[in-house]
């Protein structure tokens, strides 16, 4: 069982749902500068994505739980993350996948597809922790407001 504190978001929404899930996946960063990094090795990481809203769905829900850990943890349990060229790539450092670009990847998937639906839920934060001592967040810049 997950159990871990996350730091808070600011946000103006009614409604905040938390979506948890765990990911084994392997990876290496593809720079010298990355030391043993550059060489492929595994976490499980642990992810938590805040989602935020003032409307819900014909179901009730702000965002279906299991939507969120289909399009996460369906693409990235066991995978090598370097393997994934839409979204890694070794010629940017922006797109080595870090925890930092981890993180933020993820945001992007989860908003595109949030895009998509008309009550308009927001990814207003991404926690990617790759190592019991180490994680990042990521935050959108703007956050858009519900019309
Ligand atoms: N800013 C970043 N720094 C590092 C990243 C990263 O993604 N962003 N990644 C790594 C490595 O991938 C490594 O797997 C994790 O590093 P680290 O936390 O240093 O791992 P340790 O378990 O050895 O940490 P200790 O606290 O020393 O036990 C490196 N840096
Ligand atoms: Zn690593």
């Amino acid at each position: 069982m997950i159990q871990q504190m996350y730091p808070q978001v600011f946000h103006p929404y009614c409604y905040e749902l938390n979506k948890d899930m765990h990911i084994a996946a392997a990876h290496f960063v593809p720079h010298p500068s990355a030391g043993n990094c550059r060489n492929l090795h595994g976490h499980t990481y642990f992810v938590n994505v805040t989602i935020a809203g003032d409307k819900l769905n014909e179901s009730g829900f702000l965002v279906d739980f299991k939507r969120l850990k289909d399009l996460i943890h369906g693409r990235f349990d066991h995978r090598i993350l370097n393997d994934d060229k839409e979204l890694f790539n070794s010629d940017s450092s922006d797109d080595f996948p870090t925890t930092e670009a981890v993180a933020r990847k993820i945001w992007e998937i989860i908003q595109k597809d949030l895009d998509g639906l008309s009550h308009s839920p927001q990814c207003v934060q991404v926690f990617v922790r790759e190592t019991p001592t180490s994680y990042v967040v990521y935050r959108p810049k703007k956050v858009q407001e519900n019309e």
